[in-house]
């Protein structure tokens, strides 16, 4: 039997036709269309059960089947995937399209996913992190001088409770610094007239390397994302290159963080970082060692992101949910230090060009499954969004 369901998933693949069809003839054959069989077929096409009775397959079965209805999950993961990039770049589009689908899969029933072979130097990481460890460790004053509130774009320095991003808690137990688009090297140029959110950095005057150190590892992030950009279309069932006049100028934040051992009596109200949903289209996350991060089920479940040594964290976010009308999840997280030791993480959130409006992709309504989302321009959202964070700081 399973044999025979391997065989159907693999002629799925190739082609939008979901072909639950063929599957119920098939189960049908031995009498018993039960979930778990549909389940089996639907999981090689990296999807969840959209599970149709006999009575309802009729003329309307010859319609492809769109994402918005064959995306349902009850999104009760225990565990985060992990998925190698190794074939980003193949030439092979069989191999491309095979980790799209695993893409989709992790998209649409977890909203999380470790990725392998990203392709980003570890010493790339390493100056990145060092760099971090340099700049929290440099007084209070030095640090505010560079205060996130001073300025129009949000970048620079936040405090240790600066920022709260769970408006039932008091405030996140973390100190960030927060820059955007650069070039690398003596122009130094950033994006002024990219639209709202865009605009220059702010840099610590002495400490040498530490500018160069954060660009190099944020081309490298933003060089990953514009590689996953494709595989999230074809996981779309959206030609791969879709989302490239959607991005053509990196809306990309990133975030040197530093998290605080909490210990002891540890009020509930303050986290590391409170339960959230990433702003942007999705979150590429380096951690330490150090496990902090959790991810939230659909059962109420807090399940760790376990830091794994080599891999990166890749988390859906807001925009892409809006764009697949929640096909693909921004899954709520948070994180609690609660190790004994200093935590250190570097996530950046890539966004679409802040003038694109989040339009729901065609496959990812369905008259079953209507828009959720208003549409909304890209930059006014993620704006709104850092507003509501840092508002009680103001
Ligand atoms: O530090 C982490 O592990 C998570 C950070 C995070 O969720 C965020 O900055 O949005
Ligand atoms: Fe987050």
């Amino acid at each position: 039997m399973s044999d025979t369901l391997d065989a159907l998933s693999h002629g799925r693949h190739s082609s939008r036709t979901c072909g639950f069809e063929t599957t119920l003839s098939i189960i049908g054959s031995n009498g018993h269309a039960n979930t778990a069989n549909l389940w089996l077929a639907c999981r090689a096409c990296m999807a969840a059960p959209a599970v149709r009775q006999d009575n309802e397959v009729g003329p309307e079965s010859d319609r492809p089947m769109l994402l918005a209805d064959i995306a349902r999950t009850d999104s009760t993961f225990e565990e985060i995937p992990i998925i190698d990039l190794k074939d980003a770049t193949s030439t092979d589009p069989q191999a491309r399209r095979a980790l799209a689908e695993k893409i989709r899969d992790a998209c649409i029933n977890v909203g999380f996913l470790y990725i392998k072979n990203h392709g980003i130097p570890d010493e790339v990481i390493q100056g990145a992190v060092s760099a971090a460890k340099t700049f929290f460790k440099l007084p209070l004053e030095t640090k505010m001088a560079l205060d996130i509130h001073k300025s129009p774009n949000f970048k620079g320095y936040t405090a240790l409770l600066g920022e709260n991003t769970d408006p039932e808690n008091r405030g996140d137990m973390h100190e960030g610094f927060d820059i955007g688009w650069e070039e690398v090297g003596p122009t130094s140029a950033s994006r002024e007239g990219d639209g709202t959110m865009s605009g220059s950095n702010v840099w610590p005057c002495d400490l040498p390397g530490f500018k160069e150190a954060a660009l190099t590892y944020y081309h490298a992030c933003v060089n990953l994302g514009k590689l996953l950009f494709p595989l999230f279309a074809m996981a779309l069932d959206e030609p791969d290159h879709f989302f490239d006049d959607k991005t053509t100028k990196p809306a990309a934040i990133m975030r040197l963080l530093y998290y605080p051992p909490q210990t002891g009596v540890v009020d509930d109200r303050v986290m590391g970082i409170g339960a959230h949903t990433d702003y942007e289209c999705f979150t590429i996350l380096w951690q330490d060692q150090v496990q902090a991060l959790q991810v939230l089920n659909a059962n109420g479940k807090w399940i760790d992101a376990v830091p794994i040594p080599g891999t990166l964290v890749l988390n859906i976010g807001d925009q892409l949910a809006r764009w697949t009308n929640d096909v693909f999840k921004s899954t709520r997280h948070r994180a609690v230090n609660r190790s004994g030791v200093e935590r250190y993480s570097i996530p950046l959130f890539f966004g679409s060009d802040y003038d694109v409006e989040l339009h729901p992709i065609p496959s990812c309504v369905s008259e079953d499954n209507p828009p959720k989302y208003e549409v909304v321009k890209a930059g006014d959202y993620v704006r709104s969004r850092l507003e509501a964070t840092y508002a009680h700081s103001k």
